[in-house]
Formats: C-alpha cells, sequence, structure tokens
C-alpha cells in the first residue's frame, strides 16, 4: 500500500504555528495589562524565526504562547495543524514533551546541576519518552564542541559551554522545534558565538528555532524575522 501524499515533492512542510489574531493579557493589581496585540505569524518548520523587538514588547509572552505554557486571551493558535486551543491540559502537556523544548536565558535553567553532562543528555531524552545512546550522547557533544566533558558535573562548564549543551538537550529530546529566550544575554562575545554555531547546528538537524532576542548577530541568523513593538507586530521579514 502507498504512503498518501500531501502534495509535490517541492511543497515546503506546513507551517509549525499559525498564531491568528493572537492576544494576551496579564490581570495585575492595578487592571489588566495587554502585553500582545494582535498578533497574526506563521513560523516555518524550518529555520530560524527571530521575535525582536526592544524590552517588553511582548517576546517572552509570545514565547509562553508558543511553548504551551499559558493559552492566549484571544485569537487562535496551531501547532503542525492542530488547534491547541481545543486541547484538553494533559494534550498539551503531552505536545509539549514530545514537540517543544525550551532553551532559558540562564544556563543553569536549562540543566540539572546534580548529574554529569552525559547524564543530562540522557535524561533530556527520557524526559521526551527518546533515548539517547551513547553514539549520540558523543555525536552531541562532539558538534557542540563538549568533546570529553561527558563525565563532568554541569557546574565545571562554563556559562557558554552550559547553554551549548542546552541547546544539546533539545537534540537529545529530539524536539521539532526549539524556542530560546535570550539565549546569548548573559554570556561574553566568543561564548555567544559558540551558541550561534549550535542554533546552526539545529537548523541542520532540521529543528524549527525560535528566538526571542535583541542581540544582532542572532536577528541575522533569522530566516524570518517579526519585529515587535508594545505588543503589536510591526513587520515580518525574510522568507522561509
Ligand atoms: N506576569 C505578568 N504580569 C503582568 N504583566 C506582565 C507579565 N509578564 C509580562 N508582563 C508585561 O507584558 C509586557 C510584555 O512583556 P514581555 O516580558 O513579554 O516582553 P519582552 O519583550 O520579552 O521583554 P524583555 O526583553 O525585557 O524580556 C510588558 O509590559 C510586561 O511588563
Amino acid at each position: 500500500m502507498t504512503e498518501p501524499t500531501t502534495g509535490p515533492e517541492s511543497d515546503p512542510p506546513a507551517p509549525v504555528f499559525e498564531l491568528r489574531g493572537v492576544g494576551v493579557d496579564y490581570r495585575t493589581p492595578a487592571g489588566p495589562v495587554t502585553a500582545v496585540h494582535d498578533v497574526t505569524l506563521d513560523v516555518p518548520a524550518r529555520g530560524v524565526t527571530v521575535l525582536a523587538g526592544p524590552s517588553g514588547s511582548g517576546k517572552s509572552t509570545l514565547l509562553r504562547v508558543l511553548g504551551l505554557f499559558d493559552r492566549p486571551s484571544r485569537g487562535g493558535l496551531r501547532h503542525a495543524g492542530t488547534d491547541v486551543g481545543t486541547l484538553r491540559p494533559a494534550a498539551r502537556r503531552a505536545l509539549r514533551r514530545r514537540r517543544l523544548s525550551q532553551v532559558f536565558q540562564n544556563p543553569t535553567d536549562n540543566l540539572l546541576d546534580f548529574l554529569s553532562v552525559g547524564d543530562n543528555l540522557r535524561a533530556a531524552a527520557r524526559s521526551a519518552d527518546r533515548d539517547c545512546p551513547a553514539a549520540e550522547v558523543s555525536g552531541i557533544l562532539e558538534r557542540l564542541d563538549l568533546a570529553g566533558t561527558e563525565e563532568w558535573k554541569v557546574g565545571a562548564l562554563s556559562g557558554g559551554q552550559q547553554q551549548r549543551l542546552g541547546f544539546g538537550c533539545a537534540l537529545a529530546r529530539g524536539s521539532a522545534v526549539v524556542l530560546a529566550d535570550e539565549p546569548t544575554s548573559q554570556l561574553d562575545e566568543a561564548s555567544a558565538d559558540r551558541v550561534l554555531a549550535a542554533v546552526r547546528l539545529l537548523v541542520e538537524r532540521e529543528v524549527a528555532v525560535v528566538l526571542a532576542t535583541h542581540d544582532p548577530r542572532l536577528v541575522a541568523l533569522g530566516s524570518r524575522v517579526a519585529r515587535l513593538r508594545a505588543g503589536s507586530l510591526l513587520e515580518v521579514t525574510g522568507h522561509g
């Protein structure tokens, strides 16, 4: 029996996220604050999509929506064609576990400090119901320029090495999408440069990467750049 086809081979894959008129309000003691206004955006299934904008423009809020941590107050969100707004909490959690990874700003927030480097990769894979065999552990470490550190505790790594390992954990999880919030903001320039190489490795492995950043070097990696100001989408540039 032949597999059903979804279209000619040249068709690009469906967007990994489709946001339609998304708005997010926060309740505060002073009343509601609208952090994101009416954002309509497609996030391609390949390459880097950058959410760029000054502090307070809504980048982290949108990442929390894409990471299925927060529900939009208005509008719709589809992930790989599925309307996530209609999913029950357990189904949202399962989707997050199997399909998505997060890389936070602070490198230590991405790792378990009581485990070795290799065990962090294995634990990350298990958290997505996967295995990370020995060859994969050493392959990931080599590609991230961390060869020889497998037995080290993560506290022995520099901040930049820890952040690369954070991206390595996303690879070990086999996620389709990696969402990273200001991943270079705590790093010096040389360490940040090597984090860029980790992002490129994810792209090479056909992971969709969404970066919230104001680091121009990360913005330059974007095949699509969505510029935000005060919670509104100003423009979307690029392709992919
Ligand atoms: N939990 C919250 N409760 C109330 N207001 C919030 C909350 N989180 C964010 N905001 C407000 O929403 C707006 C957008 O914040 P957000 O953190 O998404 O912006 P950002 O672009 O990621 O900023 P930064 O670059 O400083 O992280 C800001 O006005 C912020 O004060």
